[in-house]
């Protein structure tokens, strides 16, 4: 219980090691785990099922895998695990044959939890898993011959490798697999969780028919394309989690109501008003390629990030996998560049919060500018000016091609907003509205009036629905 409530993993007896470039990353025992014990929680946002339609449009296969659906309560929610949090659930790969692991509702205060359970005992070294549900995942086939060969340290046989990713590439297809729910069943027979009780279930041993009447979960996307298929130009990176619409509706009101009592006066939504975004450099007429990019792993700025991965974060397991690829190989320079689309992406973010430090933008301009007009595309999450991004997302490589893109300047904008971070002063409805408002005096005045913050998010608690009120 107390790893649920303080969304910690179990960091001693788990560890994340790259597999291969097909399976991607996987989970390990650093220790061994008894039948029954709590092994980790599949964490991220929990999302209501008309959300999840959204964000399932947007996003591109990729993210989509970290989608997981599931009834509760009479309803569909998600918890949407894309954003690479560094959290150990969203990185439990699948095995339907001999799962160690079982996938739990459990209900935490009112709030679902998706908790995964030993099955049996696990021994140091093997990888935790657990049985998607579905029934025709592509690598169940593709992969049969391949996964005794894998090992956890590195790819097993590059000529099985290529092998792989021929099938995966001859398989490809973006367009969302359908999941229906006749395995998604909203089973009330949740493990009561709260405090006094769950030291006695997290020290009980589960039973077959536990796990039988339980709820599995199911990914919305059944394929995960390589990085390097994605990563066609230098126009990538992945998609964030989209922090709208997350709370379920029991809790609304209680973020609103705490949002309204803040006392801040719209902290953050000022703070991107100071923040201003560089231009580039001219020595002469020429222009100086001196731009600094932000380390996924150590937040500092440097010039040469490439070497600076290889040097100080090569065991990280998506640096292992650009380093597994050959020098100045195309799919190596595409893998490192993803992570440092990623890099840029969270100092931006942390830098919109703050309202300290300055833009990485995807092209810096050719005069000063201010920050405020700027928005990260919700496919590569680069950052563009708002008038860009509009012609920019029409030719993103990572819009999936599922869903193809006739937007306006508007719906661009309302499309991203979800990328950029939430002020803290406000619901994250509320904030979507004022975002997609038009930057224009009216706008700052209105989301900078403590007022008017206030009684909207009081609307939003009342109501639900404030988008459609203002
Ligand atoms: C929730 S993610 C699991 C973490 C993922 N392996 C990673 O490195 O981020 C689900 C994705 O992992 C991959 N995956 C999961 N189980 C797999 C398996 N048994 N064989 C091959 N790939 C698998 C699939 O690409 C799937 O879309």
């Amino acid at each position: 219980m107390h790893h649920v409530v303080s969304k910690t993993d179990k960091t001693f007896k788990l560890e994340v090691k790259y597999i291969n470039a097909v399976k991607g990353r996987g989970l390990f025992a650093k220790g061994s785990i008894c039948k029954g014990d709590f092994v980790v929680e599949y964490r991220g946002d929990i999302i209501s099922d008309a959300e999840l339609q959204r964000r399932r449009k947007r996003y591109h296969t990729s993210s989509a895998a970290f989608m997981f659906e599931f009834k509760w309560r009479g309803k569909t929610w998600c918890i949407d695990a894309s954003r690479e949090d560094g959290s150990f659930g969203r990185i439990v790969n699948d095995d339907h044959k001999h799962p160690n692991c079982k996938m739990k509702k459990i209900d935490v205060n009112g709030q679902p939890h998706l908790c995964l359970f030993a099955l049996n005992d696990i021994k140091e070294g093997e990888e935790i898993s657990y049985d998607y549900r579905g029934e025709d995942y592509p690598w169940r086939t593709q992969m049969t011959s391949t996964a005794a060969n894998t090992r956890a340290d590195g790819d097993s046989d590059p000529s099985l490798r290529s092998k792989t990713q021929m099938n995966d590439t001859t398989g490809q297809n973006n367009s969302p697999q359908q999941m229906k729910d006749e395995d998604l069943q909203d089973s009330d027979e949740l493990f009561d969780s709260t405090p006094e009780s769950s030291d006695y279930y997290f020290t009980d041993t589960t039973s077959e028919s536990d796990c039988d009447g339980d709820a599995y979960l199911l990914p919305n996307q059944t394929k995960l394309q390589l990085l390097y298929d994605e990563l066609e130009v230098d126009e990538s990176g992945s998609l964030s989690s989209l922090d709208c619409d997350t709370t379920p509706p029991d809790k609304m009101h209680s973020l609103a109501s705490e949002a309204s009592e803040t006392e801040e006066p719209c902290s953050s939504q000022n703070a991107i008003d100071g923040v201003v975004v560089s231009a580039y450099q001219k020595r002469g007429v020429n222009r100086v390629y001196n731009k600094r990019h932000y380390c996924l792993y150590c937040c500092k700025p440097y010039a040469k990030m490439a070497r600076h991965l290889e040097s100080s974060h090569a065991y990280e397991s998506d640096v292992a996998k650009a380093l597994s690829f050959q020098k100045s190989s195309k799919e190596r320079k595409k893998q490192l560049d993803y992570i440092r689309k990623r890099g840029n992406y969270a100092h931006n973010a942390a830098v919109m919060q703050s309202g300290k430090g300055e833009l990485v933008p995807f092209k810096r301009p050719a005069k000063e500018a201010q920050g405020k007009d700027f928005m990260h595309c919700a496919y590569c999450q680069g950052l563009f000016t708002r008038k860009v991004l509009w012609r920019h997302m029409r030719t993103c490589r990572l819009q999936p091609q599922s869903v193809p893109l006739k937007p306006g300047k508007k719906r661009v904008q309302s499309m991203c907003i979800y990328t950029g971070p939430v002020p803290s002063n406000m619901t994250k409805q509320l904030w979507e509205v004022i975002s997609v408002m038009h930057p224009d005096p009216i706008t700052d005045i209105i989301k900078n009036d403590k007022v008017i913050i206030d009684m909207c998010a009081r609307e939003d608690a009342r109501i639900g629905k404030v988008g459609s009120q203002c």
